[in-house]
């Protein structure tokens, strides 16, 4: 598989990568380039500069994940690549130490003229009198978007011994208080506060939030921070804001078209700073962000679920935790029922029992759907197209959940519905590993690997050396075996595990056989 890093990531993902993979590296891709080469790689790797458009996606045939080394995504048509089954991974925490870093930085360069002061002092002159500047003590700082960056500047700036007042409609009291902050209403904030610092997504909502409307009810003397996403802040009114005093000064990281040139309305406006999109531009973050998405991309091309994948419904690391060694199994029981099922599937029932109940098991169940449709559909179902190909073939998805399971510590009972019959099959984890534990009423202990031959049979002497001289005469060599009884005692199951596959021919002849009521093979290969 080959992976294309481009926008100069940091080289430690990229070394991890390398073990497994082909890495081409481009520090600086250009648009046009990015549409030619795209259809070679199975992932790609971008920070801010590279646009996953539409466009890039239609063409990248074999593309299966987008990393984002760093937090904003908005580089990436993410709708198009969830419609192709694209995963998007990004590092939400990678570089958050040093955005919130740079924007104390930004917020100390502006209030004590530290740009300007050293590009004077550079060219030989000493204004000690022309850059007094104001201090952070005792100031209101307004923190809009209150959620990793926008906590951690909230947290500097108590340090700084600032009052806070923060806006943010998904924030509670409870996480206010603990953090120390005041929460207020928009207004609020625009209205009392003397730097105010925003730290949100671009949104609809979000674009545009600060304009000239804004900045006029604003206290006279008002410093702006913009170091999370250009347009949040409307470039065009803040520079004549500034120019016309009605904002003191505004230090600026992030712009609506980056990179930005000469002609920029922010460009050459006395009192305002600028950096070009240095937020997460340290040696640290970069190396975070970097091995972040590079594991992600690994486990993604090996069909594992990635934590922060961005199209996905989010899981927490502690979730994570308990259900990660159930995906495997519920795959393989979906796979199992796939197979064993007697025709197109309706619908299927996930069933938890025990200690899994406990947590969110919708990634447990997106496993079981990935496995059922595996081994049926043409394309690469994984785990965030899975949902969305089982709606389209019209199979109802339900979870139902039990405390008591009885004499397992955890079970997970995958039931497909096919017309008007059923197949359950339930299984188990013993510690990590996984075991089929029953196939509709019959009783096994099958470990899910390689492939399985499943035949319900007559209780009576013979039938089973009947399969194992037919098995053996086509040359398949029978690894392990199983016979589940039921309570009647009249049928078996027998479940034979094999490394080969069986030849149409040879499974014919074993369904045509007395006594054998069907056999139906389970290939956990397609899993
Ligand atoms: N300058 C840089 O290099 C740099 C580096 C890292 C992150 N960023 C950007 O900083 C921003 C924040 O990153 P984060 O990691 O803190 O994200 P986050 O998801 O942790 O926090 C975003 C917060 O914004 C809030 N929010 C959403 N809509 C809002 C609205 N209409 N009004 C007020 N609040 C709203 C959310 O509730 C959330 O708490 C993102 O845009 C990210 O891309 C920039
Ligand atoms: O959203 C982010 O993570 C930042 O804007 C950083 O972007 P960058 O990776 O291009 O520096």
């Amino acid at each position: 598989m080959k992976v294309l890093a481009a926008d100069g990531i940091s080289p430690k993902g990229i070394e991890l990568l390398q073990k497994e993979f082909e890495v081409v590296v481009k520090d600086k891709l250009p648009a046009e380039e990015l549409l030619e080469i795209i259809p070679q790689f199975d992932a790609i790797m971008v920070r801010s500069a590279s646009k996953v458009t539409k466009e890039v996606i239609d063409r990248a045939t074999n593309l299966k994940i987008i990393g984002r080394a760093g937090v904003g995504v908005d580089n990436i048509d993410i709708p198009a690549a969830t419609a192709r089954g694209i995963i998007v991974i990004n590092s939400p925490g990678g570089n958050t130490i040093a955005a919130t870093e740079h924007t104390m930085a930004m917020m100390l360069a502006m209030s004590r003229n530290i740009p300007i002061a050293n590009e004077t002092m550079q060219k030989g002159e000493w204004n000690r009198k022309k850059y007094v500047g104001v201090e952070l003590r005792g100031k209101t700082l307004g923190v809009i978007g209150m959620g990793r960056i926008g906590s951690g500047v909230a947290k500097r700036a108590l340090a700084f011994e600032m009052n806070v007042l923060a806006y943010d409609p998904y924030i509670n009291e409870e996480r206010a208080q603990a953090l120390g902050v005041k929460v207020a209403t928009f207004d609020e904030v625009i209205e009392n506060a003397d730097f105010i610092t925003v730290h949100m997504p671009l949104t609809p909502d979000t674009k545009g939030m600060i304009g000239m409307e804004q900045m006029k009810k604003m206290k006279k003397g008002v410093r702006l921070v913009n170091c999370a996403r250009g347009g949040i802040i409307v470039e065009e009114d803040l520079a004549e804001a500034v120019k016309q005093g009605i904002v003191a000064g505004a230090a600026i990281d992030v712009y609506t078209k980056e990179p930005v040139t000469k002609d920029h309305p922010l460009v050459g406006v006395p009192g305002i700073v600028l950096t070009p999109h240095l937020g997460a531009s340290t040696v640290e973050a970069q190396i975070g962000v970097s091995v972040d998405v590079a594991k992600g991309i690994l486990a993604a091309l090996h069909g594992e679920p990635v934590a922060t994948a961005v199209n996905m419904a989010p899981v927490s690391p502690e979730v994570m935790k308990v259900i990660s060694p159930y995906l495997n199994l519920a795959e393989r029981l979906g796979c199992t029922v796939t197979s064993l099922a007697a025709g197109p599937v309706d619908s299927v029932e996930v069933k938890y029992q025990g200690d899994i109940t406990e947590v969110n098991t919708n990634l447990v169940t997106t496993a079981a759907i990935k496995g059922m449709l595996n081994p049926v559909m043409e394309g690469e179902v994984n785990y965030v197209n899975a949902p969305s190909l089982a709606k389209e073939r019209g199979i109802k998805v339900s979870e139902k959940k039990e405390k008591d399971a009885g004499s397992f510590a955890n079970l997970i009972t995958v039931t497909a519905k096919s017309g008007d019959t059923e197949v359950a099959v339930a299984g188990t984890l013993f510690g990590d590993e996984g075991r089929i534990v029953t196939i509709n009423d019959f009783r096994v202990d099958v470990d899910p690997h390689a492939r399985i031959l499943v035949m319900p049979h007559i209780n009576r002497p013979g039938v089973i050396g009947t399969i194992g001289s037919i098995m053996g005469n086509s040359h398949i060599n029978i690894s392990g075996m199983q016979v589940g009884g039921t309570k009647d005692q009249e049928t078996n199951l027998m479940v034979l595990t094999i490394d080969d596959d069986i030849p149409e021919k040879v499974l014919a002849s074993i369904k045509a056989l007395d006594g054998i009521f069907d056999a139906k093979l389970v290939n956990f290969y397609a899993v």
